[in-house]
C-alpha cells in the first residue's frame, strides 16, 4: 500500500497488532489513544542521532533537539520506562540528555548500560576488546587520507566521511579489511563505518530483553542499525498477540528508502518527532 501523507507523518499501514489486523489502519492518534490505555506497561525507545538530535559535520557537537528532549522529561513518569539505545558512549549520552530519571541509557550497542542514572555497566566479554579498539583508532589515523574523521569510543571505532563523501569507498574498503584483519565486525550507518568487537550485542537484542515485561513499545530510529530494533519489537507482538508496537523512522532522503520501509510511520526530523511527543503527551493519562 502506498504511503499517505498526513502532516508531518507517513502513514505506512497496517500498525503492528500482534494477530489482531485492524479493520482500518491505525494512524498515529490511533496508536496513541492504544498507548493511553497501556501507558503504564509501554516503553519508549530512542536511537540518539538523527533521531533526537539533528545530523551535524562534526559527531561531538550534536545537542538533542530541545523539544524532543522535553517531551521525553514530560513522558518519563508516564510511561513504564524510556530507554535511549544508541551507538554512542553512555557517557555521552549522559552528558547530553542529563541525568533525566525514569530514563536507562544503553550504549555502543548495548555493550554499555546505565538505569536510571546508575552507574554505567560494561558487558565483560567486550572489555578484553579496548587495546584492540585504541591500537585501530591511531592506525586509522595513520593510515586513511585527511579528511576522514576517526571517532575512538572505548569498545568501537567509527569512520566518518560526512565533510569528504568522495572518500567514502577507500575509507569502508579499509574499515572491511582491518574488521577481517583483526575479526572485528562493522555496522554501517550514515556516511560512517563503524568497527566492533565480536560480541553478540546488537539493537535488536536490546529491545528483545526490555520488552519482555512490558505490554507496548515505540521505537523510534533512523539508521540501518534500527531496523534490527523494528524487527524485535515485530517479534514481541507477534508471540504475545496483546502486546502493541509501533516502528517509528525518523526518515529523509539520506536514511534511505529501507529504514523507512521497515516502519509503520516517519518523520521527518528531530524537531519534528519533538512536536510529535508532545502532541502524544496530551493524549497520555
Ligand atoms: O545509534 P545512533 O545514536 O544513531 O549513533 C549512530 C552514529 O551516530 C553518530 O554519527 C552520525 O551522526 C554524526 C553527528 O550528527 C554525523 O556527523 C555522522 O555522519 C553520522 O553517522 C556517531 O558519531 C557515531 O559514532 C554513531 O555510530
Amino acid at each position: 500500500m502506498s504511503p499517505q501523507r498526513r502532516g508531518t507523518l507517513t502513514r505506512v499501514p497496517p500498525l503492528n497488532l500482534g494477530n489482531h489486523q485492524p479493520r482500518t489502519p491505525l494512524n498515529a492518534d490511533q496508536a496513541w489513544q492504544v498507548t493511553a490505555g497501556r501507558a503504564a506497561g509501554t516503553v519508549l525507545f530512542f536511537d540518539f542521532d538523527g533521531t533526537l538530535a539533528p545530523v551535524d559535520d562534526d559527531p561531538t557537537a550534536v545537542r538533542p533537539a530541545p523539544n524532543a528532549l522535553a517531551a521525553i522529561e514530560a513522558l518519563a513518569p508516564v510511561v513504564q520506562r524510556i530507554a535511549i539505545v544508541s551507538a554512542r558512549p553512555v557517557d555521552f549520552l549522559r552528558d547530553r540528555l542529563g541525568e533525566l530519571s525514569g530514563v536507562d541509557l544503553y550504549g555502543l550497542y548495548g555493550l554499555e548500560h546505565s538505569h536510571s542514572g546508575g552507574e554505567t555497566v560494561t558487558e565483560p566479554t567486550a572489555l578484553p576488546w579496548v587495546p584492540t579498539m585504541a591500537e585501530l583508532a591511531d592506525l586509522a589515523r595513520a593510515e586513511l587520507p585527511p579528511g576522514t574523521l576517526v571517532e575512538f569510543k572505548r569498545l568501537s571505532v567509527a569512520l566518518h566521511w560526512r565533510t569528504a563523501p568522495q572518500l567514502g569507498g577507500t575509507v569502508q574498503q579499509w574499515g572491511q579489511a582491518q574488521a577481517d584483519r583483526l575479526g572485528l565486525r562493522v555496522q554501517a550507518g550514515r556516511m560512517v563505518l563503524e568497527l566492533k568487537p565480536p560480541v553478540d550485542r546488537d539493537k535488536g537484542m536490546v529491545i528483545g530483553e526490555v520488552v519482555q515485561g512490558a505490554t507496548g513499545a515505540w521505537y523510534f530510529g533512523d539508521d540501518v542499525s534500527d531496523i534490527k530494533a523494528f524487527a524485535a519489537l515485530r517479534a514481541r507482538a507477534e508471540a504475545d498477540p496483546d502486546f502493541f508496537g509501533v516502528c517509528v523512522a525518523v526518515a529523509n532522503p539520506e536514511t534511505g528508502q529501507e529504514v523507512a520501509n521497515a516502519a509503520d510511520l516517519t518523520i521527518e526530523s528531530p524537531a519534528a518527532l519533538g512536536d510529535f511527543l508532545t502532541r502524544a503527551l496530551t493524549r497520555l493519562p
